[in-house]
């Protein structure tokens, strides 16, 4: 069954952990869904992961639509939430039009944002028109080089007492679900218990409603960098070498193809075609 809205609050309620993950293209959709992950985030961390750029600022509206058509379509029972990229939500007519376009040629459920209290009048916009938007605050990547950097976020009192508000202004705005990144583990407890709707964590503790990580870490697939708050559970990368180098060994020894993987003629043709008269 698909998890919808309702259901993210009442498994809030009911202290039930929501597990999200990102995936960017039709088989990794389909091993989420697979997997029974509560719901799928179209990350523009896929700058990053999949298009090789050094941070999430380059990506556009056409690659984060390209990448939710295809998880649409490998994920056809998972609620799908796509980032909006950076300068794509800079004024409410802009973000109109482009998560709008997320939802309907995207098949997208609902679209994220990044940024509190400056982002409401966005927020509100979306949501008045019938968009569902999920919140993220603390650590922006799409605005790091304000925050310093991939940097842990609310440290000192005032931008812990920032975060909170920020919190709860995405709340009344409309916002059904909220990412917090980066942040200690006490000012996102806070967050958690002052809020109705479902926060996420990714570095932000055990005391989110639930718990979000970037796919290509938790497989090993990507090693540029590993944040503190990853945990990698298989090394896909490293398999995926050996298998490619064993490819290339058989190829040079002549080991592959063997005959199973190879077409014949019958002996009855070959004889008619190629046999001495
Ligand atoms: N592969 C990947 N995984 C992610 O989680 C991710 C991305 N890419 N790209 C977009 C953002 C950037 N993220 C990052 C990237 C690096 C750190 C990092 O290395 N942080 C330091 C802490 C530095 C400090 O606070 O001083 C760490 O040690 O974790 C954190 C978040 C999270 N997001
Ligand atoms: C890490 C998550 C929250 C994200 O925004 C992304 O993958 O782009
Ligand atoms: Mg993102």
């Amino acid at each position: 069954m698909k998890k919808m809205i309702p259901d993210f609050v009442k498994m809030k309620q009911a202290g039930e952990k929501i597990s999200m993950l990102t995936a960017y293209d039709y088989p990794s959709a389909q091993w989420v869904e697979e997997a029974g992950i509560d719901t799928i985030l179209v990350g523009d961390s896929l700058g990053m992961v999949v298009l090789g750029y050094d941070s999430t600022v380059p990506v556009t509206m056409e690659e984060i639509l390209h990448h939710t058509k295809a998880v649409r379509r490998g994920a056809t029972k998972t609620f799908v939430i796509a980032d909006m990229p950076f300068m794509s939500y800079a004024s409410i007519d802009l973000a109109l039009m482009n998560a709008g376009r997320l939802l309907k040629e995207g098949g997208a459920d609902a679209v994220k944002l990044e940024g509190g209290v400056n982002v409401v009048p966005i927020v509100l916009a979306l949501t008045r028109a019938g968009i569902p938007v999920v919140g993220h605050i603390g650590l922006t990547p799409q605005t790091a080089n304000q925050l310093g950097g991939f940097k842990v976020q609310g440290r000192d009192i005032d931008r812990a007492k920032q975060l909170v508000k920020d919190g709860q202004a995405l709340e009344q705005a409309g916002a059904f679900l909220l990412v917090l990144e980066a942040i200690p583990r006490q000012v996102a407890g806070q967050i958690s218990t002052d809020l109705t709707i479902p926060t996420i964590g990714i570095g932000a503790g055990l005391d989110c409603d639930g718990q979000v990580l970037v796919f290509h870490d938790i497989l090993g697939l990507f090693e540029r960098f590993k944040p503190k708050f990853v945990k990698q559970y298989a090394s896909l990368g490293k398999e995926a070498v050996l298998a490619l180098q064993d490819f290339h060994k058989e190829v040079k020894s002549s080991q592959f193809p063997a005959s199973e993987h190879t077409f014949a003629l019958s002996d009855e043709v070959v004889e008619k075609l190629y046999g001495n008269k």
